[in-house]
């Protein structure tokens, strides 16, 4: 498993958020500052109500922070997320995210390729030839290039979840966000997607963040994050899972 590197790919600078006035007032996050770095897959957990899916959307630039800041790496600088318009953010977002939900959220009337091609096509401006054969390398490669012309109605949860893993890895971005990724999944089916999301991280350099309650998916994963009542603690530092993956192999 590859060390991260020296330099943060994002960095969370003391993120407070609040839902709610008076009596209802709600403290989702409170002071909430780490770090995340290239080819690392970060695991947040915690229970109901703890802030997760707050800071999920803080960090994605989808929910400003009442304050604090988001550091993003965006080529050789930093990019401070929410400083920028909501233009400037929506094409940050278009060319350095991905997002991968619990639902899927694939298009019903479109075949797996499809579903990759239109990624393509509207954030990276692909001709129809060169979007057609780079969604179908990346569906080769999860395993997923004889379902290529399915429908969603006609693949398993597993394989509309490697069509949704496919979905955000294929403009290569930096960031890749996931909001329980496996709990549709039987373990069987979420192991084989935490797997793909470790590699995508290991071999592309991305940094992947993802939102589960599933404490089976620890062993796989370089760092853990615990977040309870809006505060943040560290669980796992990164690298002490690599043994621990090779030694159950
Ligand atoms: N739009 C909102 N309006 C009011 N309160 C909100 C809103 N969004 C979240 N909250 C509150 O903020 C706190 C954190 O919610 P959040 O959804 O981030 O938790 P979570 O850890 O993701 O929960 P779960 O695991 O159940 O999805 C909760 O007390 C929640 O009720």
């Amino acid at each position: 498993m590859p060390l991260p590197s020296a330099e943060p790919s994002l960095r969370a600078v003391r993120l407070m958020r609040t839902f709610g006035d008076g009596a209802q007032r709600r403290v989702a996050l409170n002071d909430v500052s780490f770090q995340l770095y290239p080819s690392q897959l970060a695991l947040l957990m915690g229970p109901s109500g703890s802030g997760k899916s707050t800071l999920l959307a803080i960090l994605s630039g989808l929910l400003n922070p009442d304050s604090g800041q988001v550091m993003a790496k965006d080529g050789p600088g930093f990019t401070d997320v929410w400083g920028l318009s909501p233009d400037e953010r929506e094409q940050f977002r278009l060319r350095n995210t991905g997002f991968i939900f619990q639902g899927y959220n694939l298009f019903p009337a479109l075949s797996a390729s499809q579903q990759l091609e239109i990624i393509l096509k509207w954030g990276q401006d692909a001709s129809t030839r060169d979007a057609r054969r780079k969604a179908g390398e990346m569906l080769d490669r999860l395993g997923m290039g004889a379902q290529a012309n399915k429908k969603p109605a006609q693949l398993s949860g597993g394989e509309k979840q490697r069509v949704a893993i496919g979905r955000a890895l294929v403009k290569d971005p930096m960031f890749i966000f996931a909001d329980e990724p496996t709990s549709a999944l039987d373990w069987e089916n979420g192991q084989h997607v935490v797997e793909l999301l470790r590699d995508a991280a290991h071999t592309r350099g991305a940094t992947i963040f993802v939102v589960s309650h599933d404490h089976r998916m620890l062993p796989y994963v370089d760092t853990a994050y615990h977040l309870e009542d809006g505060r943040l603690e560290e669980t796992e530092r990164a690298g002490s899972h690599g043994d621990r993956t090779k030694g159950e192999a």
